[in-house]
């Protein structure tokens, strides 16, 4: 990765995470060039992290890697333009994109690529990201490498035996810390209806969100036994716990994640 130019088509949300999570991780900013039709996105990124930017043909015709991070909706669009203005031959192609199958990519660029499907997530802004990487034929154990680098300097990178995995890890960890995040609003809401003061209550349920990911992270044990570490028997969290077993929590999140899935084969047409 060290060498290697890594050129972003569109940045917003995810590529800024990535790109940002890159620079945090002592990637030259040189490196990295993205465009985007926001030219107030990229004068941002330029002025906060010094990478270089421009429109598609300058950011394609160096690049040995070329992320893709527009919105699924305008990826066929994207790849048809962008085909005459890759500079390199054995450049790789990363798309992040949810739903779109490597066939289709393939299909839009024209000719045969060295193609890397993958799910990245936000937390990658701060080291802590979660990507499942699929990889086509064309793919050289070296490009493999280096897809894997990139994703892996930002968080955990975990490559998939099926592209259809992917769906699943779009569901799973792609679209996770949404979840997550609407936890910690929930908690932070409930516990402001009980008395406690905005700040305060905010602070506690993120630090909160954090201490259970860094223990489970960090543990020897499984989170079922971690959860059951905090749950004294007769005391508060089981009460907790039997109640949202009653209101159907586990088929909540299940069912949530199968809506997920079942949107990113949709948007794969
Ligand atoms: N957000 C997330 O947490 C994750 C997103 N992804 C995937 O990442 C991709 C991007 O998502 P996200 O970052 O959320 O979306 P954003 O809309 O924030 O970013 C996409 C960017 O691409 C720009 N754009 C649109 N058309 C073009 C074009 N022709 N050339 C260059 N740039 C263009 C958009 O501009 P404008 O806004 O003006 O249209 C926008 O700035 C999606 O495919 C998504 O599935 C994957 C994992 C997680
Ligand atoms: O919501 C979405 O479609 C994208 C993909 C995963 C997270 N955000």
């Amino acid at each position: 990765m060290k060498n290697s130019q890594i050129s972003f088509i569109g940045a917003g949300n995810m590529a800024n995470s990535l790109i940002r999570g890159l620079i945090n991780k002592n990637v030259p900013p040189s490196h990295i060039a993205a465009t985007d039709i926001d030219s107030d996105k990229l004068a941002e990124l330029q002025s906060d992290c010094g990478i270089n930017t421009g429109d598609s043909a300058s950011v394609a015709a160096q690049a040995d890697v070329i992320v893709l991070a527009v919105k699924p909706q305008v990826m066929a669009a994207v790849c048809e333009q962008l085909q005459p203005l890759i500079g390199k031959s054995d450049c790789l192609i990363i798309s992040i994109a949810a739903g779109i199958p490597v066939c289709s990519l393939q299909k839009w660029l024209g000719v045969e690529r060295a193609i890397v499907r993958c799910m990245p997530n936000t937390p990658s802004l701060v080291g802590e990201g979660a990507t499942g990487l699929y990889a086509n034929a064309q793919c050289s154990d070296i490009q493999k490498q280096l897809a894997g680098d990139i994703m892996g300097a930002v968080g955990i990178a975990c490559w998939l035996q099926a592209e259809s995995d992917i769906d699943t890890v779009t569901a799973l960890s792609g679209s996770g810390p949404a979840y997550f995040f609407l936890m910690m609003e929930a908690m932070e809401k409930a516990a402001v209806q009980m008395g406690l003061e905005p700040n305060v209550a905010r602070q506690l349920a993120i630090q909160t969100a954090l201490g259970a990911g860094k223990l489970a992270s960090t543990s020897d044990v499984a989170p079922d036994e971690l959860r059951r570490r905090v749950t004294s028997p007769g005391g508060t969290t089981e009460q907790a716990l039997l109640s949202m077993a009653r209101d159907g929590f586990e088929t909540t999140v299940a069912t949530a994640m199968q809506a997920a899935q079942k949107r990113a084969a949709e948007l794969a047409n």
